[in-house]
């Protein structure tokens, strides 16, 4: 397929585009800064700047296809990552109108350009934890896509926000257009430096529900939505099978979610935020694991 990518020059795009590309496909790579990877093309511009969002819809993709004489071919998917990632980084203002333009912009182009396919990246924010002052817990668990999302935050807002843009923008073209509530990113690399941290000490994951997603099976989840047509407007938890850390669920569950109503039977060690839905629609099933790491389970 003909991909164009918002975003993929950060966190979770620089594992997600070298997967979707290790499928075939074929990527343009829309940042304010380039992504280094063999064969992906970049074009710099701004996703808060309608212009520039539809000129890029109808773009092509690089200088060789100017000797292919075909003209623009257009793109088969848009992949919407790009976003300030959390409050504190610049203003609330900031994040909450990068975050709901940008989107917009994005998603109409695509769109207008009649794109079939955009998948756009939403966040487990959006159940209002994350960031919420103090402690907040969810009103169940496993926490699913029908869980309330009320979030106090401008980044979780901006997120429920797009959500809302993107069912209106499904609503009025019949495009498939899949939302993914990411829970927190996972480099390969940051196994070894953040989890001997996180799996003793489960108070700093309580704001993620305890879970994480590996950049690699963000890169299958993707590649599921790409390949599973038809759904028109979806919202999907992404995280991994387990949690991010070491101790039992039926022990978090007694120190954290001891008055929080529990809606399933829940084993060893298997998430607080359901993947049943990517699972089941998708068929979502997550490779990688913090567990399969010597290292970290001997220490
Ligand atoms: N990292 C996480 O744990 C996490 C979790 C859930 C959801 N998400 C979401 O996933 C997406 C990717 O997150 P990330 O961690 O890779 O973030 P990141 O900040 O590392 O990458 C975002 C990219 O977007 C680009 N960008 C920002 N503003 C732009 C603009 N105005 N125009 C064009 N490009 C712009 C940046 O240059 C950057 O390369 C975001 O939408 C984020 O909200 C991230
Ligand atoms: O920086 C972070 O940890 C947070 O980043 C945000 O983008 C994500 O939505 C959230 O899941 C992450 O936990």
């Amino acid at each position: 397929m003909r991909i164009l990518f918002t975003g993929g020059s950060g966190k979770a795009g620089r594992h997600v585009i070298p997967y979707l590309m290790d499928q075939g496909h074929q990527v343009l790579n829309v940042d304010q800064q380039p992504l280094d990877h063999p064969g992906v093309d970049n074009r710099i511009a701004d996703i808060t700047d309608a212009g520039q969002m539809h000129d890029v819809m109808h773009s092509l993709m690089n200088l060789g296809e100017l000797d292919e004489g075909t003209g623009v071919q257009g793109f088969d998917a848009i992949v919407h990552f790009a976003a300030v990632p959390r409050i504190l980084i610049t203003s609330d203002t900031e994040v909450f109108r990068v975050n709901t333009l940008g989107t917009y912009h994005v998603i109409d182009a695509a769109v207008k350009a009649g794109v079939p396919k955009i998948i756009f990246a939403s966040s487990e924010t959006t159940y209002g934890i994350c960031f919420a002052q103090g402690e907040r817990k969810p009103d169940y668990i496993p926490v699913d896509e029908d869980h309330p999302t009320v979030p106090e935050d401008s980044y979780a807002m901006s997120k429920v926000c797009n959500e809302a843009t993107a069912r209106s923008f499904q609503a009025r073209t019949g495009a498939d257009i899949y939302g993914l509530r990411i829970n927190n990113v996972i480099e390969p690399h940051e196994y070894a430096s953040l989890f001997p941290r996180f799996i003793h000490d489960p108070d700093q994951r309580r704001r993620n529900i305890f879970a994480y997603i590996d950049a690699r099976d963000l890169g299958q989840m993707v590649q599921r939505c790409l390949d599973v047509d038809g759904l028109g407007y979806q919202v999907f938890n992404v995280a991994n099978a387990d949690t991010s850390v070491a101790a039992q669920t039926s022990d978090l569950i007694d120190r954290y979610y001891k008055d929080v109503r529990q809606t399933r039977d829940m084993d060893q060690f298997k998430t607080f935020y359901s993947i049943e839905k990517a699972r089941d629609l998708l068929g979502f099933a997550p490779q990688h694991s913090w567990r399969e790491s010597r290292d970290l389970l001997e220490k």
